[in-house]
């Protein structure tokens, strides 16, 4: 649909684009990125016709640009520029109908019902029929913005230009908006080019971005290829976390804001900042950690500063077990958006935890080991579909920078160990008789500083998972024979 080969130019004295090639397809929203004044809009008023190249050359529809009159050009491509600040006193209606000039001979004396049911139909997609005699002085930022989006769409084009069309626009207004051009791409096989300042609606919604820097190409590829971490941070000159969306396959780039913490003050989370009572363990952490957790509450990836191990009866049977552990917390004092919570039927004086420490890092282990339901992991098709409260629940905090992959490793060595323990200390499956590999309820959290030296791996032979191993081993070890000293099993 849009062919860019060798273009260069700009305005008159400085040349701002430097031999950009790239294509775009019929259909596709196509979005332009890089940071200001690396060249996105006057790339744009290229592609429009208002700037042109000095070198190289722009087909629309298979022919130069240069050969198609303005008029022509209008009914092929719409444009909606960024801030349009200036605008007369004309109703919504009059502003709309000025986008199918293109189609007319005249002006309004020629005014044809294709005319009037165009600007209906446009007025309506962006929801702006309701104010079609208001003055569009009288508009807000945003809705005004649609207001302009309808006259583009008035001329009915086939390729649409839009320069930061989010702007102004609040949270769901820029989600309709995007959700309309994305839609109409789709179904209508309208051809967008956008500028985005904002990388993660870009990343959520375009097919192809275009990263431009000083005037060049970075990059001109699908959204999870350009917006890679260590891109970004080139490009932008700005830390920045890439991360995926929770509910879509879209990357995600985040800000990190310079760091509070200070050198030399290293949160260490150990034995002092937890206490307990016949109730709950609760370990309230001065800062929130990063988290990994298969909790009742909290569960998932994270940032939490309390974790609570409650005691409940062994009939304890709640067909909200979610909402009632969060009332419980709520009444404890504690925030339950800020809070892991786990359940236990284990008498919590049974409790075990140790301080390991390897000079740079250190772990805090902390475990509550009942194993009424033991359960053989590799038999358990055996059992019928019961949750019962009788669980091993195990904290591991580490004082240290972990990464993504070692959070799921420490879940691994700690599993692994846990099942070691139980193997040694014969716990059987009621059911089968054989040798149990957990309980059927079991519970797990990783819990990290984020603060101090980088541990990537946590394996069980890596430095992290050595000291995990042998935590685990001692207090899963320790917990359950004083369990089992009391519930002599
Ligand atoms: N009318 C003009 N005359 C001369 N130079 C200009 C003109 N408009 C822009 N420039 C220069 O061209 C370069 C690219 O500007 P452009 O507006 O294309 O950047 P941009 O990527 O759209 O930036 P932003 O993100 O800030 O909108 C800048 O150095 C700018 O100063």
């Amino acid at each position: 649909m849009i062919g860019v080969t060798n273009v260069s130019g700009g305005y008159s004295s400085v040349s701002v684009l430097k031999d950009i090639s790239f294509s775009v397809k019929k259909g596709q929203l196509f979005g332009i990125l890089g940071p200001n004044g690396s060249g996105k809009t006057t790339l744009l008023k290229m592609l429009s016709g208002v700037l042109t190249a000095n070198n190289g050359e722009i087909l629309i529809k298979g022919h130069s640009i240069s050969s198609y009159s303005s008029k022509k050009l209008a009914k092929v491509m719409a444009v909606l520029p960024q801030n349009t600040t200036e605008f007369f006193s004309y109703t919504v209606k009059e502003t709309v109908s000025l986008g199918r000039y293109a189609h007319q001979d005249g002006w309004f004396n020629t005014w044809s019902e294709k005319d009037e049911i165009t600007v209906q139909k446009v007025m309506e997609q962006t929801g702006i029929i309701e104010y079609q005699h208001h003055s569009i002085q009288q508009l807000s930022g945003g809705e005004r913005q649609r207001v302009f989006l309808a006259q583009a769409l008035a001329q009915e084009p086939e390729i649409l230009l839009l320069d930061e069309p989010t702007n102004h626009l609040d949270l769901s207004y820029q989600k309709e908006l995007l959700d309309l051009l994305k839609r109409w791409t789709k179904e209508q096989e309208l051809t967008v080019l956008s500028i985005f300042h904002d990388l993660n609606l870009a990343g959520l919604y375009c097919d192809q971005l275009l990263l431009l820097k000083d005037g060049q190409i970075n990059i001109d590829s699908y959204p999870n290829e350009v917006l890679k971490e260590e891109r970004i941070k080139n490009v932008y000159q700005t830390e920045i976390k890439k991360h995926p969306h929770p509910h879509v396959p879209a990357p995600q780039m985040l800000l990190l804001p310079d760091s509070e913490y200070q050198e030399g003050h290293l949160l260490e989370i150990n034995e002092s900042f937890l206490s307990s009572t016949e109730e709950c363990i609760v370990l309230v952490s001065p800062e929130p950690l990063k988290t990994m957790s298969s909790g009742v509450i909290g569960s998932g990836s994270g940032w939490y500063q309390n974790f609570i191990n409650r005691h409940v009866a062994k009939t304890y049977n709640c067909s909200n077990h979610r909402e009632e552990m969060k009332d419980f917390i709520q009444d404890l004092g504690y925030g339950p958006s800020d809070t892991v919570g786990m359940m236990t039927a284990v008498n919590l004086g049974d409790v075990s935890y140790e301080f390991y420490q390897d000079g740079e890092f250190s772990i805090f282990v902390v475990v509550t080991a009942g194993v009424g339901n033991a359960i053989d992991a590799s038999k358990s098709e055996l059992h019928s579909y019961e949750l019962e409260p009788g669980t091993i629940n195990t904290w591991v905090f580490v004082n240290g920078k972990i990464t993504e992959e070692a959070f799921i490793q420490s879940i691994m060595t700690a599993t692994e160990s846990k099942v070691k323990v139980l193997h040694d200390q014969k716990v059987k499956d009621s059911v089968t008789g054989t040798l149990a590999t957990g309980t059927s309820t079991d519970s797990i959290l990783i819990a990290s500083t984020q603060q101090g030296k980088e541990l990537e791996y946590a394996g069980t032979i890596t430095p992290l998972g050595k000291m995990i191993s042998k935590g685990i081993y001692e207090c899963t070890t320790n917990a359950l024979n004083l369990y089992r000293k009391r519930v002599k099993t």
